[in-house]
């Protein structure tokens, strides 16, 4: 069968070409017609000028959650507010909608996203919609949906739109088969949460789309990040958040994993910083797309320790949620990062010490509770 042989000759040579994609220029468009949903590009989110050439023009998905706002917030001192939109599905709060652009996108929407991706001239984009590990378990085909169909929605609009992305990916793309201590770039991924499955498959098929149509695809797997001031969205690592806010209230602290459970962890400050990093390296200096990226490692144990330190009245008791606890075990107790550090030179800030220290030094450990009575 000439015919066959010819088309799958074309075939091979197209998926044996160079690893970066770059000689292949068949890129994955949809079909679709107009939405019935035109934005404006100077629609009343704030219409922008700028200088493309400068600066890339930024959207932010999923933005209002734990990592949003501080990202929005970092990438605005970089490149200028006007060329950072944040979106979401949510209403944002009044100090959010007034700190920069904001648009209602649902990545589930193709056609709205990519209306907004094309009015505004978008370059890069950060797709941070997602439900975490625990609300993953939760509802199952909510977390399906978001965590896979938003994602190839995202990627075929990227490259399509010749973007920039970067999709973040986790501690929880690993599973009970793989190397916990520590656990390496490249190792088995056979992940039992419907999150993981889904980060799993948003690597893969960044990378895919990486060297098949050449899209710039850039991935870190973040492990369980702590911040001040913005809440977690129901993952497992939650835990080590609460317990500085409930410090300060009640001086009582009920922790849902076991006293011994060891994850990595990462102050927001850090995450966001190899966020940004990563998406400014040369493409040269990376030889991977998918990276893990680690700054400490501790238990409940541990952290509630280092909190006494600070309010040695703190009481901790232990109630264990059996579906934490389960993810928990089957994720890393440490992260391998060394191919992050050689390759851009990522480093972190923040141990456990600094870590606690500015956590109480934000909130303002003057309420804590020993002061209050
Ligand atoms: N916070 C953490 O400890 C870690 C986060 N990550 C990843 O970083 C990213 C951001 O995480 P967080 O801010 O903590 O998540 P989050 O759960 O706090 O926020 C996710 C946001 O996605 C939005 N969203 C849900 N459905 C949507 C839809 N259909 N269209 C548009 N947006 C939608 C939600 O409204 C929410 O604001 C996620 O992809 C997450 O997997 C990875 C590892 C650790
Ligand atoms: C580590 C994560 O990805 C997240 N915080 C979760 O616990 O689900």
């Amino acid at each position: 069968m000439p015919v066959v042989k010819t088309v799958s000759r074309a075939v091979s040579q197209l998926l044996q070409s160079s690893g970066c994609g770059c000689g292949i220029s068949i890129v994955p468009v949809r079909c679709i017609g107009v939405s019935p949903r035109q934005v404006a590009s100077d629609a009343s989110f704030h219409s922008v000028s700028f200088s493309e050439s400068d600066h890339p023009r930024v959207l932010i998905t999923g933005g209002l959650g734990q990592l949003g706002v501080g990202l929005a917030k970092l990438l605005r001192k970089r490149f200028g507010k006007s060329n950072v939109i944040l979106s979401d599905i949510r209403k944002p709060p009044d100090n959010v909608f007034h700190s920069g652009p904001f648009i209602f996108a649902d990545i589930l929407d193709y056609k709205n996203l990519r209306e907004i991706v094309v009015n505004n001239r978008i370059t890069w984009l950060f797709h941070y919609s997602a439900l975490l590990s625990a609300v993953g378990e939760a509802n199952v085909p909510l977390a399906r949906a978001v965590n896979i169909t938003g994602l190839h929605n995202v990627l075929d609009i990227a490259a399509e739109h010749n973007l920039r992305l970067f999709v973040p990916s986790t501690i929880g793309a690993f599973g009970p088969t793989s190397p916990r201590d520590p656990t390496p770039d490249l190792c088995i991924q056979r992940p039992r949460t419907i999150y993981g499955v889904s980060k799993v498959h948003a690597e893969l098929m960044g990378e895919y789309y990486h060297y098949r149509y050449g899209l710039d695809f850039r991935c870190l797997r973040y492990p369980g990040i702590i911040s001040a001031d913005s809440q977690p969205g129901g993952g497992t690592t939650d835990y080590a958040v609460q317990i500085f806010h409930d410090a300060i209230k009640t001086g009582k602290f009920q922790c849902n994993l076991k006293p011994d459970t060891r994850l990595p962890m990462m102050y927001i400050d850090d995450c966001l910083k190899a966020t940004l990093e990563v998406m400014e390296v040369p493409a040269e200096a990376l030889s991977m797309r998918t990276y893990n990226i680690s700054a400490m490692s501790f238990t409940p144990e541990e952290l509630a320790q280092e909190v006494q330190k600070h309010i040695p009245e703190l009481q901790v008791t232990y109630n264990v949620d059996e579906v934490r606890q389960a993810i928990a075990d089957n994720w890393p107790m440490n992260f391998d990062d060394r191919n992050a550090r050689r390759d851009w030179g990522w480093k972190h800030d923040y141990d456990l010490p600094e870590l606690v220290t500015t956590m109480f030094s934000f909130l303002g450990s003057d309420s804590r509770i020993a002061q209050a009575n």
